[in-house]
């Protein structure tokens, strides 16, 4: 029988499987490799139970590498909703990766810039999303404590993952759509300006027919070492066009000579912030493929 997982929590996945039942289930391997999103081949085992035998081909798998341990996100994912919120604090660096993650895997990501009922502070961080949003990446201004219906015309159809930091809101946007969701949502000290870890599984929630939502728990960092450097650089949209430009096309866009993207970002077609985002991120996976 085939299925489709719809909640991952540690080695336990909840299969919707294609004879209308939930099964809870496991995997034999350790490491099983099971994502939120996947589509699987299960033994049943009675009525609510069952065993993943086979994880069907896949359209995209997002998933992040801390510390050498890949931690998968969602597979089969048309749509990434990146959240960002003025608190706890905006980090532009994390929302590069997470845009890295989403293009490495050829999903249009979306920025969500949720908690705008703090004002001054989301203007803040609306300035700083200028850039993004020249880029060609739609940012959609939203309070999930007030109203969450601007994000509804970028879920209709899609299968979308919501990702970010802790404490931006991603469990209270889930609530907001999903009236029966209960997803936790803590209470941080939003004074401590810092997130809690609240959301520890992954869960598929069904908004209408053929749009589904994806929590996933929040993360502090985003390791990006499994991508290999070219791949990094045609994560960068505005890159591309320049890419076969450069003298050398091996080119890292680091100290070559007549490097395009370096000359672009000279003369201002290209943003400085962003070429010198994606020089800390190769020179973060050259140094891990040296001592990996
Ligand atoms: N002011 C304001 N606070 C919000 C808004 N949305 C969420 N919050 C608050 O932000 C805090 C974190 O919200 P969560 O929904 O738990 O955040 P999360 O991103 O799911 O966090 P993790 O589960 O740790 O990943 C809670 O105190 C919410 O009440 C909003 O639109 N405005
Ligand atoms: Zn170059």
């Amino acid at each position: 029988m085939e299925g489709r997982v719809v909640a991952v929590y540690g080695r336990r996945f909840e299969v919707e499987c294609d004879d209308g039942r939930r099964r809870q289930c496991v995997v034999k391997a350790k490491r099983s490799g099971v994502a939120c999103g996947d589509r699987v081949r299960v033994r049943p085992i009675g009525e609510r139970e069952g065993m993943i035998e086979e994880i069907l081909p896949r359209e995209n798998l997002l998933y992040r590498s801390d510390f050498h341990r890949e931690k998968l996100i969602a597979a089969n994912v048309t749509r990434v909703l990146v959240v960002v919120a003025p608190r706890p604090g905006f980090s532009e660096e994390l929302l590069n990766r997470c845009l890295v993650a989403a293009q490495s895997q050829h999903v249009t990501p979306v920025i969500v810039l949720n908690k705008v009922d703090l004002v001054e502070a989301a203007a803040q961080v609306r300035q700083q999303l200028a850039l993004y949003e020249d880029l060609g990446y739609p940012v959609v201004p939203v309070s999930a404590k007030q109203d969450v219906s601007p994000l509804r015309p970028y879920l209709e159809g899609h299968v979308a993952v919501l990702v970010g930091p802790s404490g931006v809101g991603k469990s209270t946007i889930v609530n907001a759509l999903v009236p029966d969701a209960r997803a936790a949502t803590a209470e941080i000290s939003e004074a401590l300006d810092s997130g809690r870890h609240t959301t520890t599984s992954t869960r598929l929630y069904h908004l209408g027919p053929g749009t589904d939502l994806i929590d996933s728990p929040g993360m502090q960092a985003f390791g990006l070492s499994h991508l290999e450097l070219p791949a990094l650089a045609a994560a960068f949209p505005e890159f591309r066009p320049l890419l076969s430009a450069c003298r050398f096309n091996d080119c890292r866009h680091l100290e070559e000579p007549d490097c395009a993207v370096r000359a672009a970002a000279e003369h201002g077609q290209v943003s400085k912030r962003r070429l010198a985002m994606y020089q800390a991120l190769a020179r973060e996976l050259m140094a891990r493929k040296l001592y990996a």
